[in-house]
């Protein structure tokens, strides 16, 4: 439940928590400073089209679980999930004011982009909110098409660029690196065999994005030690593997991790899945995977 402290708002679904969004976040802990109010970002999930256009495929950088872990690390004060369902969106703007903004938050102050829409039919906008203001008693803060264009990122282009393989861009634009969060299950148990046991990633959520199929270098925290290893997403062609599967070799690491939870940092994009003649040839390529994710690790360390 939050207080009843009067705060300073900023409201979006904030998908990925990129470097937009981080300056959006800072703003408004700054502002909120300044004026000696709380801050508190308002954010819906599900995501507006998975409820409105029961869009089943919607693909998300972040579950909620993730979104909620990012904002709440950029010091804001207050973070509020609003549900997002066909009653909310059925809400005339004067009553979502009313009802989220004023009665739920106590906003003293709104910080928006120029070009947020909000109410029943996303009818409302910017010059509504700014009427509304004045009635109800808060401040609103444009956020202005200059400022958006400037940053240039959009949760867009971090999709396409994380769905063709391009993790630097994706990085570059999230200010963080893409992560996977998930729990260790069996696979094939052929990892050991090949010597390079791997630890499958299952995600529950089916609305989470997964980047393009290939071999990436990743980092991870287990029992609270930095690991670093290499990771591979797809089908296993070569062992005629019929489902896709997200599998990590750890470096360094002997330990079972059968039911653990992992959050899984990508770094670098290595290479293609490819389908080899033989075991022999895909130990080989995991070897040289390996040569080349060492070498990158001890040039970032
Ligand atoms: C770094 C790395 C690269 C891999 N590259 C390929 C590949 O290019 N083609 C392929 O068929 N399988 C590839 N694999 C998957 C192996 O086929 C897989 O690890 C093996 O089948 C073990 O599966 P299991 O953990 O389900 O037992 C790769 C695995 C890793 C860890
Ligand atoms: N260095 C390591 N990297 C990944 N998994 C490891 C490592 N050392 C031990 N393991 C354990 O071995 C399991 C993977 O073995 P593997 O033979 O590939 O079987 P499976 O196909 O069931 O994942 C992992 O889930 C984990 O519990």
């Amino acid at each position: 439940m939050i207080d009843k402290k009067p705060k300073v708002v900023t409201i979006g679904t904030f998908d990925g928590v990129h470097i937009g969004h981080r300056k959006i976040i800072k703003r408004l802990v700054e502002s909120a400073q300044n004026l000696g109010l709380e801050s508190a970002v308002l954010t819906f999930f599900p995501h507006p089209r998975m409820v409105l256009q029961k869009e089943l495929g919607i693909q998300l950088i972040n579950t909620i679980e993730e979104r909620k872990e990012i904002i709440l690390s950029t010091g804001v004060d207050h973070l509020c999930v609003h549900p997002f369902t066909k009653e909310f969106s059925r809400l005339t703007a004067q009553e979502y004011i009313e009802q989220i903004l004023v009665k739920k938050l106590q906003a003293k102050k709104v910080i928006i982009g120029y070009d947020h829409r909000f109410g029943r039919n996303r009818n409302a906008d910017i010059n509504d909110l700014k009427a509304y203001g004045k009635q109800y008693g808060f401040e609103v803060e444009e956020i202005s098409k200059q400022d958006v264009d400037q940053v240039a990122v959009s949760s867009t282009k971090i999709r396409v660029a994380l769905e063709e393989g391009d993790l630097e861009k994706a990085n570059t634009y999230l200010g963080s690196q893409f992560l996977l969060t998930g729990t260790i299950v069996k696979g094939k148990g052929l990892g050991k065999g090949l010597g390079f046991p791997t630890a499958n990633l299952k995600i529950e959520e089916n609305y989470k994005l997964i980047p393009k199929n290939g071999v990436y270098v990743v980092k991870s925290f287990i029992d609270n030690e930095e690991v670093f290893g290499m990771m591979n997403i797809g089908y296993n062609p070569t062992v005629g593997g019929s489902t896709k599967t997200i599998e990590t070799h750890f470096f360094n690491l002997n330990k079972d991790l059968y039911g653990k939870k992992l959050s899984i940092k990508m770094l670098k994009r290595v290479r293609d899945e490819k389908k080899f003649e033989g075991v022999e040839q895909l130990i080989d390529a995991m070897k040289k995977d390996q040569q080349f994710s060492l070498n990158y690790i001890r040039q970032i360390k």
